[in-house]
């Protein structure tokens, strides 16, 4: 009798065993490239990118190719000519504020892209999909911000279709962490991309119709231990002080001459009104739906992955 666990749709590897399956893949990173593509407060090492992020850059390879054959079948059936004719791959990021998203997602891109066969890789992030300020305020929700209500869905899912099928220039609002805003007239151009990278909290939620994580090919969930990511977002809200915050143009302007003790108890009241219930509400619930989970332990270092295999 096969136990239980046998029958799960997922595999789970331990580092040492995932690390194996990057095969001859060659690492097409320096430690300087790698500490630009850093977030404020991250880990990753060269170690970690050869040893995580390379077996994935090559399962990704693998399904890029599986999948435009996948297309090509689907348009054999209807009689139509599909030569030359690439459908971008599009692969979703999701997972908690402060887990470390947009760093993955950097990485990612930037070994995705050094593919022969897959050179252009975009990189969007949904904050520029989040309603402006006024309209938040308009809507009562300026304390829902990262909920999935506090984002345009329609205008994301009409992003991302309008990538996929192929047109020339397809362009995001840009969001700003230093205005707390969407950015007028900014704009984040796409252009045919070969895969398209879109991170963001709530980017695996499902929904009553069509919703952009339907459109995925593949998915990423960033995990960790709920109190860990508490700490890494406290930790960089004080990071944040000497940085972004410094900044008189900031909006968050007002704490960076608070001292520690202070600013510690005002990101502990952001995590825990804003942060920690969109996390346990509807980002959390998600993580079933992706292809792959990375799980960090408390220093940050991805130790294991667990991959939908059916
Ligand atoms: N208030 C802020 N001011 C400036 N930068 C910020 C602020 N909050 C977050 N960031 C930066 O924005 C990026 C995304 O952060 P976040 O949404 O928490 O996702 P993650 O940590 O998973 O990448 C990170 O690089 C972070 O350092
Ligand atoms: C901008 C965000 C909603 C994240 O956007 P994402 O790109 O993940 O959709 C988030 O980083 C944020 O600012 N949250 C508001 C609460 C806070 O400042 O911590």
């Amino acid at each position: 009798m096969p136990r239980v666990r046998e029958l799960s749709p997922y595999v789970e590897l331990h580092r040492d065993q995932w690390r194996e399956l990057r095969r001859a893949t060659p690492l097409p990173l320096t430690a300087g490239e790698l500490l630009k593509l850093r977030g404020l407060g991250e880990q990753v090492d060269l170690d970690e990118v050869a040893e995580v992020y390379l077996p994935l850059s090559r399962l990704i390879n693998l399904q890029v190719a599986a999948r435009q054959r996948l297309y090509e079948a689907t348009t054999t059936f209807l009689g139509e000519d599909c030569r030359g004719t690439k459908v971008p791959f599009v692969i979703g990021i999701a997972g908690s504020v402060a887990v470390g998203k947009s760093t993955t997602a950097r990485v990612l891109r930037t070994l995705l892209a050094r593919w022969p066969d897959h050179p252009r890789v975009d990189l969007v992030t949904t904050d520029g999909f989040l309603y402006p300020r006024q309209e938040l305020m308009r809507r009562g929700i300026m304390h829902r911000k990262g909920f999935p209500e506090s984002y345009d869905r329609r205008a994301l899912l009409r992003f991302v279709t309008e990538v996929k099928s192929g047109a020339e220039r397809v362009s995001a609002p840009v969001y700003s962490h230093l205005a707390y805003d969407i950015i007028p007239g900014a704009e984040n151009v796409v252009r045919q991309p070969d895969i398209l990278i879109i991170e963001g909290l709530n980017v695996l939620q499902p929904g009553p119709r069509l919703t952009v994580s339907d459109l995925f090919d593949f998915s990423i969930y960033v995990d960790a231990h709920t109190e860990d990511i508490e700490r890494w977002y406290v930790d960089r809200f004080l990071e944040l002080r000497h940085t972004a915050f410094a900044d008189p143009a900031s909006h968050f302007h007002h704490f960076a001459g608070l001292p520690d003790d202070e600013a510690r108890a005002e990101a502990r009241h952001l995590w825990h009104t804003i942060n920690e219930p969109n996390l346990v509400e509807n980002i959390k619930p998600t993580r079933p739906r992706a292809t792959l989970v990375l799980r960090k332990d408390a220093d940050h270092s991805i130790n294991r992955v667990r991959l939908r295999k059916l």
